[in-house]
């Protein structure tokens, strides 16, 4: 991204996005009434046609001064323009967070009917999200600008859009449920209550462009926030149109903010703004550094180191082949639950498991963007840290290690074949090779390692020392090897079993870090309630007092 000089401040101007899906949608369903208009589609948007993205203040989309260019990762083409706010324009989103009182936009105590407003908009959003051309829209604008193949991409509209389902009709409120005890004497009882923070932030990365943002958006709003939202600048669009939608849907214009800016703005706006609460998914060096100058006001989905170890009876090797690869490689690696490291036992090590994974992953191709560029890792850095692992004893390159061939990726980010980099077990434990061996490289790169029946506990003090803990999968069908490691381990995402993978972040179980008090989740009822509120205790106590009540002596 670069910047584009000169001021042109265009409040509440009509945007000039493509909207593809909603062209489809209104000119094949002429009842439904829009109030926007659009003209180009995904595909189309280019070099000579750039799209822009406005930011959401106050009730009205605005412009700004400074226009950052997003650059096409697949040709280096500028082709979307992004209004970015910068430090001296963050005042009106200060003013609109500090216009939500703690108490939040609704409570079980005011102004319940928003919650069963939340149930009609998630519907309707469910609902536009089911539709063939809506979500061929927003999958293909993912591509765009986080480029992966079309069924990755869509995968993440349909996660949304069960999300959506899930949250429909009745179920808002019933993520405010209470709970009430009786007291010690007539009158008396205490009632727990699921309590809004007020005024909120949400920061996301770019890789899953609408999945992350609309899950968290709409968890803060459902328990009554009011949150602003940043997204990464990079695929700030997705999310632009998404809020297009839900405005669509019935979403109060008031309710969100959403800003785009660089990171030192946004950590400007929320040491001033002072929202109660900020959800912050990304890497763990930004994750600290908020959480201290946050003073803690912050949940966290950070960096994942994720690993897989294969049991010792070796079954289903071209299945389990398979989910090594997209667990490694889908979304060119870029996923925070993607496999890092690969623990096999020696009886796989015999098996054709890593020639199969070899195979797989050299089935993958650029133009159906199975493998793509890399948004934050460069090429060079990814082979840099390749030479540095294969200086380790032992160790060796059982695949990739190169540059894609015939790409335009642009030099700022990364392509690089699917790599995997054997390294000894008793290497990987040595203290100074532990660091760079389980350093996170946010792209198709795996370490492979091997261990005996009695080498377990050095695989276990390998995951001790891992400073994140996202997700795992532990591939076997032997219970006694899957209690000993589940109960040995800390992981908050772990699939266990013959199918375990590392990836898979669906709307219908928990995701997110377990270990650190302030792990966040996303998705389910359960990750909603610990995020986005938090518990408030009302005790009635409103007599009779006992008609010979006297006063008793002081204590
Ligand atoms: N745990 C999860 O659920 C999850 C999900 C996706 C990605 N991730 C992690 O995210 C990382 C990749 O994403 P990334 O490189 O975009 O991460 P990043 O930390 O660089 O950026 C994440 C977001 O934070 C913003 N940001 C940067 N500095 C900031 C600051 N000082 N104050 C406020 N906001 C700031 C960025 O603009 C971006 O929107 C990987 O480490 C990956 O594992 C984690």
């Amino acid at each position: 991204m670069y910047r584009l000089k000169g001021c042109r401040e265009l409040r509440n101007r009509a945007p000039q996005i493509a909207i593809n899906w909603f062209n489809t949608f209104s000119s094949s369903r002429s009842t439904h009434s829009v109030s926007f208009v659009t003209n180009i589609t995904a595909e189309d948007i280019s070099g000579s046609r750039p799209a822009e993205v406005q930011n959401l203040v106050q009730g009205k989309w605005t412009r700004s001064c400074n226009w950052n260019t997003v650059v096409d990762p697949l040709n280096g083409e500028s082709f979307i323009k992004v209004a970015e706010v910068n430090e001296r324009e963050i005042q009106p989103f200060v003013e609109s967070l500090y216009k939500c009182p703690k108490h939040g936009l609704h409570n079980p105590f005011k102004s319940p009917e928003r919650y069963l407003m939340f149930g009609d908009i998630s519907a309707k959003a469910a609902h536009l999200l089911s539709l063939p051309e809506v979500s061929d829209f927003f999958t293909k604008l993912i591509q765009r600008v986080a480029p992966k193949s079309y069924q990755q991409a869509f995968g993440e509209v349909y996660v949304t859009q069960k999300f959506l389902e899930n949250f429909s009709g009745d179920q808002v409120r019933f993520l405010a449920r209470s709970f009430a005890v009786p007291g010690n004497h007539l009158g008396q009882q205490s009632h727990g209550f699921r309590w809004p923070y007020g005024p909120v932030a949400i920061v996301t990365p770019f890789n899953f462009p609408l999945e992350i943002p609309v899950l968290q958006l709409m968890g803060a709003l459902y328990m009554g926030n009011k949150p602003v939202l940043k997204v990464d600048s990079k695929v700030a669009i997705v999310m632009e149109q998404m809020l297009r939608l839900l405005h669509e849907c019935g979403l109060p214009v008031e309710d969100v903010d959403f800003i785009n800016c660089d990171g030192k703005t946004m950590n400007k706006l929320l040491l001033e703004a002072k929202p109660r609460m900020t959800l912050f998914t990304g890497s763990s060096r930004i994750a600290d550094k908020l959480a201290v100058d946050l003073k803690g006001r912050i949940k966290l989905e950070d960096a994942g180191f994720d690993w897989k170890i294969l049991g010792p009876d070796v079954l289903e090797v071209d299945y389990v082949a398979w989910v090594c690869d997209q667990d490694a490689y889908a979304c060119s690696g870029q996923k925070c639950s993607a496999q890092s490291i690969l623990f096999m036992h020696e009886n796989w090590g015999r098996s054709p498991l890593i020639a199969k994974i070899k195979d797989l992953a050299a089935r993958r191709k650029l133009n159906d963007l199975t493998i793509g560029p890399v948004l934050t890792v460069t090429t060079e850095a990814m082979l840099e840290h390749k030479n540095k692992l294969l200086q380790i004893p032992g160790s060796k390159l059982l695949f990739g290690g190169e540059e894609l061939e015939n790409h335009s990726i642009p030099a700022i980010y990364g392509a690089i074949k699917p790599t995997a980099v054997f390294v000894p077990l008793e290497e990987i434990l040595k203290d100074d090779n532990y660091e760079l061996v389980t350093k996170e490289i946010f792209g198709p790169f795996q370490i492979v390692a091997e261990y005996k029946d009695n080498q377990l506990p050095m695989v276990l003090n390998a995951l001790e020392r891992m400073h994140a803990h996202l997700t795992a999968a532990v591939v076997s069908n032997d219970v006694l090897f899957l209690q000993d490691v589940i109960g040995k381990s800390v992981n908050g995402t772990t699939y266990v079993g013959l199918r375990a993978r590392t990836t898979g972040a669906p709307q219908n179980h928990w995701f997110g870090p377990a270990g650190d008090p302030r792990g966040a989740g996303i998705g389910t009822p359960e990750a909603i309630k610990l995020v986005w509120s938090c518990h408030r205790e009302i005790i009635y106590d409103v007599g009779p007092i006992p008609h010979n009540w006297e006063i008793p002596p002081s204590t």
